[in-house]
């Protein structure tokens, strides 16, 4: 395989526009979590430096990322869509400079380039968790590596409960819209200086989830005879890794909430103020207990069983979505 050095990135920032840089200074160089754990701030050169390296390692040039959530792989390869990718070349977060690496128990930590169909794609088999002890910020790094490797367009997908009585378990919700609780309470990983490089300080997030996107993605169901099992609804991320009390989730069914995971708000929040086209996907994996007089327990053995038993749906779906989201991206971007 080819894995000439390429060009190596030179923009003023990641959507092709001239802007000031920020005062280095105002950006505070390291972070303390919770845990008393240092987490040193990356810099808009670090995160080029990083997708330069990625660049140097192999000749995929991707359009579109996807994010493997617990459903889609991140804790097994057989049959998974990383293992569907071809062409792979897999490079593990130790490798990669100024990458965080996966501590979840189980969980692969690697970037996968390669294609899935004839379509070049990166893929993140594994990603970060707030509950790891990373900040927000660090859990997004990848989205905006990707954004600098040239990525346009994420597929987001998670694990999450169902608090919607209409859902079962297995079921799939393309994300129509979520709930930034982590952010109600000022936890957000556009918190801190603004790098405009990246995007704008306040950006937009009304329209997070695109439109275009979703509508192929029922479409897309049709074809594939699953949209028995495809709904589209609201999902908020609590910050884990504990399960939620009957009370909480009473209080997110209230609000508007469908499906209740551990990600995905904060890659989206990040991929959006980079001007990526964002589409999210949640595997319904447990039903919310709801009710005090229900014996059941979250667990996550069960959203690993439910991640296998639909993982060829899943993967079906999501390597056709690639397909036709590109399609698109060409039609708008010819
Ligand atoms: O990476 P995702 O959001 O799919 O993972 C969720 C959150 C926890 O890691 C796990 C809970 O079982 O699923
Ligand atoms: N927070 C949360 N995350 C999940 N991931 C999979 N199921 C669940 C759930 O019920 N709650």
């Amino acid at each position: 395989m080819n894995c000439s050095v390429m060009a190596p990135i030179n923009v003023d920032n990641v959507n092709g526009t001239k802007v000031e840089s920020p005062a280095k200074k105002a950006l505070p160089e390291v972070e303390t979590d919770t845990n008393g754990n240092e987490h040193k701030r990356y810099s808009y050169e670090m995160l080029v430096e990083t997708a330069n390296f990625l660049l140097s390692k192999t000749p995929v040039r991707p359009k579109i990322g996807v994010i493997c959530g617990s459903g889609l792989g991140s804790y097994w390869n057989e049959g998974s869509l990383a293992e569907t990718i071809t062409e792979a070349q897999c490079i593990p977060y130790e490798e990669i400079p100024n990458f965080p690496v996966s501590t979840v128990e189980g969980h692969y930590g690697k970037l996968v380039f390669g294609r899935l169909g004839d379509i070049p794609v990166v893929a993140m088999q594994g990603r970060f968790h707030y509950f790891e002890g990373y900040p927000l910020w660090k859990c997004c790094l990848p989205v905006r590596v990707m954004k600098l490797l040239g990525v346009q367009t994420l597929i987001a997908t998670n694990a999450a409960g169902g608090l919607n009585p209409n859902y079962k378990i297995g079921d799939l919700m393309i994300v129509k819209d979520h709930i930034n609780m982590m952010g109600f309470a000022g936890n957000n990983p556009l918190h801190g200086p603004n790098d405009e490089r990246f995007g704008p300080r306040f950006p937009p997030m009304n329209k997070a989830y695109r439109f275009e996107y979703r509508k192929i993605a029922k479409e897309v169901a049709k074809e594939l005879n699953i949209e028995n099992i495809v709904k589209e609804g609201v999902y908020t991320c609590l910050g884990g890794p504990n399960f939620e009390t009957v009370a909480e989730l009473n209080m997110l069914k209230m609000v508007g909430v469908d499906a209740v995971g551990m990600s995905t708000v904060h890659e989206v929040i990040t991929a959006r103020h980079c001007d990526m086209n964002v589409f999210g996907l949640s595997l319904i994996t447990n039903e919310c207990v709801t009710s005090y007089d229900q014996d059941a327990e979250a667990n996550h053995e069960e959203v690993l069983d439910v991640g296998r038993m639909r993982q060829e749906i899943l993967r079906k779906y999501v390597t056709t979505l690639v397909d036709r989201f590109s399609k698109v991206m060409k039609a708008h971007n010819p």
